[in-house]
Parts: structure tokens; C-alpha cells; sequence
């Protein structure tokens, strides 16, 4: 029956014609059962399997096609579903999965040959083929899936024990679990894992408009992961009839598992049984030329084409034989436009190309689309971190972990990920990356540890102080060269102001002495006696030889240079003035600011400062430590001028003052003085 209601969505068209045909090889024989049973017990068991059609019928019935389709069970048909459910003797009003409206859902129907299994009164689920009841593994305590398909001929042959056989073994986390199986009053039943939220296609619905990208690629890679495995068997094991209604989630860990596995067959050279879902199967199963496990791979196209588009392929046929009809000239489903990531679209591409064209699961797995880049981790280190075991871990490609010794002084990564590729170990295209995970451990190696890195802080701190204490001692020397250089011209300057000063007096004195040998030379001016005498009681003559006093005289008599010579001696005398110490400090620094030509402002400042000090007199000058006088306040002139002004006391008191000799006279003036005059008197 086709979907005549244009409003239907694809995704609710769930009418698909299944079409199963039983193999040419058909089980001649009874299974053996792991519950002791008798295999005799269970005629027509493989059956249920198929419609008993053959291929041949398949292709003569798609000639006309309508007939076909309606002879065919579909999944929403009401008709279909009534049948079944008397069929498989459901109460008419159990509701699916809906617990809450039953009193009876947990009830306990039916139980399992061996009692190991309790089947419930909870249906979860009717496809074309099967009934799928909620039940309960005693031995194991957790809930599983009860799937009954109906059958009128008893399974009697090996291979179909050893197919059974074969799906117990089928253990794989993207695979739904296959527990066990026996046949009984008509029907053939079998134990799976339970799936709790649905199928894909059911999902899709739920995640409207479109599930993202990063969905789209979770859920392929644990289908293609689940397809890897079964088609690694040796023979590989072909599903033959992936499409998103056989895979299952469970919604609350993500987890996605291939389910339907009834129907799945050991690939046995090619096979030429059809089976399937028109929509989701590849041009060569229509074919008698056999097909191998790629037709997996063009259902998986058709599935990641559902999950980008949400949209069932070839959604734009009414019927099975349309379908056929494109598939077989090559027309690809018309959503096949709407696919708008070009990986996406790609891949989907390369899966519904030729058979000999298409990727295998793990290639797909490994596409760009999909890989996951690996990881390299560090297993293990000798406590000099010099010999490292490393991993490379592939996500996502269980079969492939590559662990390999690395010596941190003779290894390079570059090395090494070269080697390993021209070896084959790792792919081509990780190169770059795993070179540069290598890289990176090498470089964590090294990292210092928490304490290294204290030190390390320590050290430069330690070290920025060192600097910057050699920086203050360098600048502290250059201060004192400079304050030495400031007092050396200091000192040069009051040498030079002294002896200015002494000028400027000579001068004066010149001039003065001028006029009293003018005065000298008249009458009424002082006798040689009298002048004699007054030379005599000059203080700087006490202590002379009488001949050094007579020349001395002479000399006085012999014009200006003489008194010249004695003006500078009171001069000299002035200057080294023997303060008390009780002197006031205002006197003293008032004599000394204008002994070095300094005003009065000066003297006030002087004074202030030295009083601001608490000294007061002299005495308390002269108490002073060298290092107090720094403290003072003073500039450096102002420091020496009171310094020189407590030496001059000194030098009057425990030495005679150095004279220099006058300077020449002028032409007129009277000759120089003899030797001796420029001695110390
Ligand atoms: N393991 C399971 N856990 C939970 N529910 C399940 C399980 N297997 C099947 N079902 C439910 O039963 C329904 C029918 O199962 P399934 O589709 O496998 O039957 P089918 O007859 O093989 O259908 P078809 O061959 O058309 O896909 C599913 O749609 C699902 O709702």
C-alpha cells in the first residue's frame, strides 16, 4: 500500500515495502538450542526469516510492481497491524510502551523454555516481521527485549544453529546484544538487549528541524564503528538491512547500536539473497550477479542522507518498483540535493557510488569528515626523563594504538613519526600531528616543577637585587667622586677669593699707605723715632732679632712696602680672631658671612639652620663630629666658610700665618724688600 497523503512527511512515512526472500541455501537441518531442547522440537524454525520468495520471484514480481507492494506487509498499514496483533494473540487495546494506561504492563505472560527469561505484558514495539516485548533476564536481573516472529515451518538445519551461534558471538558496543533463541507454537523468538529510547529514525523526528552536525557525526561514527566490526569477521558478517528504523539509541548515554541482527548473514563468496529495504538498498542486491558487505555501506549512505536531510530517501516515489526503477538507472534520491555540508555530501556520494568505489566502514571512519585526530600520550618515564614510552592513540579506530620507546638525547620526533610512517605503522596524514604531539610532551618534560619554579623566581629576584645594590654602590661612588671634585673647586675657589680678597687689601692698603708716606714726608709727620717705636709696638715685631727689626725699619723708612707689609699682618690678625666658646653662633656666623662676602641674609639663613640644630654658641660648633656637619643643612660653601673660620683660630693659635711676598710695585714704588722680609716674622 503507497502513501497517498501528500501531507505525510517523509519522516512519518514509515510504508517502506520489506521485501525478504529466503537464501537458495536453505537449513535442511534443526538447530541445536543451548536450553537442552530438542531440535525436533522446533520444525519450520528458519522460515519466519523469509517470505519463501526467490529472487527470481522478486524480479518477476518488479515487473509489476503495484502487485508486489501489495503483497506486502507494511509497517503503518492498520490492516497489517491488526493482523499481526491477532496473529500474535496481542490484546487488542495494549498500547505500546504506554505502561501508565495498563495495570497489567509488568505482568509476567509468558516465560522462556529454559526460565531463564520472563516476557511482560509491555510491548515496545511491531515492525513487518516482529513483535518486540519488554522481559526480564532472571539470572542477570536487567530488563531485555522478547522479539517474536511469527513462522510455520520449523527450523531444522546446522547452518542456522550455526548463524545463531555466530550472533551470540557478535559482541560489540554499537551492536544490540543477541542473548538467545528458540522456536516455539508457531513463532520463533529471541532474546536481545533492550534499547530504550527508540530508533534513529524516531530520533531524527525528535530533534527537528535537523539534528547538528556534531550529531550527525556521533551517531556515524558508532554505526560505522558497529558496521567496521562486523564486516572484520572472516567470513565478513553483512547486516543487509541498515537503515535508521534498525538502529537503536539509548538516549540517555548517547549510545547508538545496530540492531535487527535476524537478519544478517555470513558472507559465504556472494551471495544472491534479497533482502532488505528498497529505499536502502544498493543497486547490486537487486541484481543475481551476489552482492558483498558494501551494501552496507550504501544503506549507511542512505542513513546519514536521512540524518542531514530528514528527509526518508526517495521520498518522491510512490511505490517499491519506482524505486527500482531509479535505483537501477542510477537516479539518486532527489534530497540528495539538499545535503549542504560538502563532507557530508562527499562521503553520502561515495557511499552511494559503485560497489567497487565505495569506502569500507573504517575508511569512512577515517574520512575527514569523521576521524578523530589521535592522541599521543605519555605511558611512562625513567626518572632522568630520558628514555619515555609513548602512545599514539587513535580515537575512534579501536583496532590501532601504537606504543613506541623514545630517547630524549638521540630521538627527534621528526624522526621517529618518519620511521614509523615509512614503516607503516601510523597513517601518512597524522604526520604533522602526532610530530607535533611528540613535541609537546617533550616540551612539558622540561617544564620545571613547582619548586624548580620557586627557586627559579627566587634566583632572579635575588639576582635583579644583586643589580640593582651594584647599581646603587656604582652611583654612590660617582656621588662621592663628584662632592670630592664640588670641594676640590670649592676650595680652589676660596683660594682664589682669598687671594682676591688679599689683592683687593693690598690694594686698598696701597692706596692708603700712599697717603701716609705723603704725610710721612712732611714736617709735621711722625719722627723715625716715633716710628720706630711704633713699628716696635706693632704686635707682629714681638719675637724679631734686633737686626731683623732694624731692617724692618729700614724698610719702613724706606716707603710703602712696608706698610704694606704691616697692614697685611693686622689683617691677618682680624681674620684669626679666637672666638669663646660661649661666642654667640649669630656673631660667629655673622663674622664668617662677611669674612667670605656674604650679606646679612646669608648670615641669617647660616644661623637659622645651625640654631634649627640646637647650636647655639660655638662651643657647640666646635663639638661637633665630622659626619654631624653634613647633617646640618649647609651648602658646601657655607660649611667650608665656618670650617676655615674655626681653623683660622688654630692656625693663630699653634702657628705663625704664612705670609707670600707682596706682589712687585710699580715702576715709581720703592725697590722690593730684601730676603728676608718675605720670611715668617
Ligand atoms: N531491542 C529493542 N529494544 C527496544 N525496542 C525494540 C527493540 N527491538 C525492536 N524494538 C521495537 O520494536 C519495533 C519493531 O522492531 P523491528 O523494527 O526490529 O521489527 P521488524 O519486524 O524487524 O521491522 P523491520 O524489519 O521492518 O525493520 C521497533 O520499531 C522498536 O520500536
Amino acid at each position: 500500500m503507497s502513501s497517498d497523503n501528500p501531507q505525510q512527511s517523509s519522516l512519518e512515512r514509515s510504508n517502506s515495502l520489506h521485501v525478504r526472500f529466503s537464501p537458495d541455501n536453505a537449513p535442511t537441518t534443526a538447530p541445536q538450542f543451548n536450553d537442552n531442547r530438542s531440535s525436533e522440537e522446533y520444525p519450520n524454525f528458519y522460515a519466519p526469516l523469509s517470505q519463501s520468495f526467490s529472487a527470481n520471484d522478486t524480479i518477476a514480481s518488479l515487473q509489476n510492481p503495484d502487485e508486489l507492494y501489495n503483497s506486502y506487509p507494511t509497517r503503518t498499514s492498520f490492516q497489517h497491524r491488526s493482523t499481526l496483533d491477532s496473529a500474535y494473540g496481542i490484546p487488542p487495546h495494549t498500547e505500546i510502551n504506554d505502561q501508565s494506561s495498563s495495570h497489567d504492563a509488568e505482568k509476567v505472560v509468558e516465560v522462556s523454555p529454559n526460565e531463564r527469561y520472563v516476557k511482560l505484558n509491555t510491548l515496545l514495539g511491531k515492525g513487518a516481521y516482529k513483535v518486540v516485548y519488554k522481559a526480564i533476564d532472571r539470572e542477570e536481573g536487567y530488563e531485555v527485549a522478547w522479539n517474536t516472529m511469527q513462522s510455520m515451518q520449523s527450523p531444522n538445519n546446522k547452518d542456522l544453529e550455526h548463524e545463531i551461534q555466530i550472533l551470540k558471538s557478535v559482541r560489540h558496543p554499537n551492536i544490540i546484544a543477541f542473548h538467545d533463541a528458540w522456536y516455539g507454537e508457531n513463532e520463533f523468538v529471541f532474546i536481545t538487549e533492550l534499547m530504550t529510547s527508540g530508533t534513529l529514525r524516531e530520533y531524527i523526528r525528535k530533534l527537528a528541524p535537523l539534528p547538528n552536525l556534531k550529531i550527525i557525526k556521533r551517531w556515524s561514527r558508532q554505526i560505522l564503528k558497529g558496521l567496521a566490526y562486523l564486516h572484520g569477521h572472516n567470513p565478513p558478517i553483512i547486516h543487509r538491512d541498515i537503515k535508521c528504523d534498525n538502529i537503536f539509541i539509548n538516549g540517555a548515554h548517547g549510545e547508538v547500536k545496530i540492531g535487527d541482527m535476524g537478519t544478517a548473514e555470513m558472507k559465504l563468496g556472494k551471495k544472491y539473497t534479497v533482502i532488505g529495504t528498497p529505499e536502502f538498498m544498493a543497486p547490486e542486491m537487486y541484481e543475481e550477479q551476489g552482492y558483498n558487505e558494501k551494501v552496507d555501506i550504501y544503506a549507511f549512505g542512505m542513513c546519514l542522507l536521512e540524518m542531514a536531510t530528514g528527509e526518508y530517501p526517495y521520498g518522491e516515489c510512490k511505490n517499491a518498483a519506482q524505486i527500482y526503477k531509479k535505483v537501477s538507472a542510477g537516479i539518486k534520491p532527489a534530497c540528495l540535493l539538499k545535503v549542504q555540508n560538502p563532507e557530508v555530501l562527499n562521503v553520502i556520494e561515495n557511499c552511494l557510488s559503485n560497489e567497487d568505489e565505495r569506502m569500507s566502514a573504517q575508511e569512512i571512519l577515517e574520512h575527514s569528515f569523521l576521524a578523530v585526530e589521535p592522541d599521543v600520550v605519555l605511558l611512562a618515564a625513567d626518572p632522568d626523563n630520558v628514555h619515555l614510552t609513548l602512545q599514539v592513540v587513535f580515537k575512534g579506530m579501536d583496532k590501532l594504538s601504537v606504543k613506541f620507546d623514545f630517547n630524549v638525547e638521540t630521538d627527534t620526533a621528526e624522526e621517529v613519526v618518519r620511521e614509523m610512517i615509512e614503516e607503516q605503522v601510523l597513517p601518512e596524514r597524522y604526520q604533522h600531528h602526532i610530530t607535533k604531539e611528540i613535541n609537546r610532551i617533550l616540551r612539558d618534560i622540561d617544564k620545571p616543577t613547582e619548586s624548580e619554579q620557586a627557586e627559579q623566581v627566587r634566583r632572579s629576584v635575588w639576582r635583579r637585587e644583586s643589580d640593582i645594590r651594584n647599581e646603587l654602590d656604582r652611583t654612590r661612588e660617582e656621588l662621592n667622586h663628584a662632592t670630592d671634585r664640588v670641594l676640590e673647586i670649592e676650595q680652589k675657589c676660596d683660594d682664589f677669593e682669598s687671594r682676591a680678597r688679599a689683592a683687593e687689601t693690598r690694594y686698598r692698603d696701597a692706596l692708603r699707605n700712599l697717603r701716609e708716606l705723603e704725610e710721612l714726608k712732611s714736617p709735621t709727620s711722625l719722627s723715625e723715632a716715633g716710628l720706630s717705636e711704633a713699628v716696635s709696638s706693632t704686635p707682629i715685631t714681638n719675637g724679631h732679632t734686633q737686626e731683623e727689626r732694624e731692617k724692618l725699619v729700614n724698610h719702613i723708612l724706606d716707603g710703602t712696602f712696608v706698610f704694606v707689609y704691616i697692614r697685611r699682618l693686622t689683617l691677618i690678625h682680624t681674620h684669626t680672631v679666637e672666638y669663646s666658646d660661649d661666642t654667640d653662633i649669630g656673631v660667629f656666623v655673622a663674622d664668617c658671612a662677611q669674612a667670605s662676602h656674604r650679606g646679612a641674609d646669608k648670615a641669617h639663613e647660616w644661623a637659622r639652620k645651625l640654631q634649627n640644630q640646637d647650636i647655639m654658641t660655638v662651643g657647640d660648633l666646635r663639638d661637633l663630629h665630622d659626619e654631624d656637619w653634613a647633617g646640618i643643612g649647609l651648602t658646601v660653601f657655607a660649611l667650608r666658610a665656618l670650617k676655615n673660620m674655626l681653623k683660622g683660630k688654630k692656625l693663630a693659635a699653634n702657628q705663625q700665618p704664612q705670609l707670600s711676598p707682596p706682589p712687585p710695585q710699580p715702576a715709581q714704588s720703592p725697590p722690593p724688600p730684601p730676603a728676608s722680609s718675605s720670611l715668617i716674622l
